[in-house]
């Protein structure tokens, strides 16, 4: 994998009238974990969309080297589409090799993404992100929804992508089990 870095300079963000955070910064290097933390509300998926390229930050600036992808509440599968589609469809465009992550997706292939249950339309964005093939993982309270085994094999997957030099920042109001994580915390920023 090539090298990569994910770097957030002095980022505020404000949305509507109100101004949720100011003065983050953090600078990752292949390898490493940062895990964002802080009660509802205080901006944590707002931050997410910011390193995505998704939201404008009202202050601040992001640098990435390195491909991104973000694995939020919204799996980005058509509803519509068997599951098997709907995953085919992001391989297509992303040109990606076969991922190495197994989410237990197999028996599900022909279903509709919209009859699947929480933890499993939960893995099933996970498989994508993670077949994506992006150096940076964006991952928005992945745990929600997974059982211990699936919880387990998410933090695996995590760490074999560190393992290969890929970086991830996970926004999570679960412990996480993972080496050498770093933690953001938003309460220390507000404005
Ligand atoms: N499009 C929007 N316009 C105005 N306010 C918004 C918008 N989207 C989110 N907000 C507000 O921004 C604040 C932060 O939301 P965000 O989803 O980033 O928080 P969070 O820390 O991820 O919360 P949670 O832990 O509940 O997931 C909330 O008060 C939310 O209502």
């Amino acid at each position: 994998m090539q090298p990569c870095c994910l770097a957030a300079y002095d980022l505020a963000c404000r949305r509507g009238d109100r101004l949720l955070f100011k003065g983050v910064g953090f600078e990752l290097a292949g390898g490493e974990a940062l895990h964002l933390a802080g009660p509802n509300g205080i901006g944590k998926s707002s931050l997410m969309r910011i390193l995505a390229g998704l939201l404008r930050p009202y202050a601040g600036h992001v640098e990435h080297d390195g491909t991104l992808a973000l694995a939020d509440e919204r799996p980005a599968l058509d509803p519509h589409r068997p599951l098997g589609e709907a995953l085919a469809f992001w391989r297509a465009i992303d040109r990606a090799g076969e991922a190495r992550a197994d989410f237990g997706l197999e028996d599900l292939l022909d279903v509709p993404v919209r009859f699947l249950s929480t933890g499993q339309r939960k893995r099933a964005a996970l498989a994508r992100l993670a077949a994506s093939g992006a150096r940076i993982w964006l991952l928005d309270e992945p745990l929600n929804g997974l059982d211990a085994h699936w919880g387990a094999s998410t933090q695996a997957a995590i760490e074999a992508h560190r393992a290969l030099g890929g970086i991830a920042v996970i926004a999570s109001h679960q412990p996480l089990q993972l080496q050498k994580l770093r933690t953001l915390s938003l309460l220390e920023h507000l404005p």
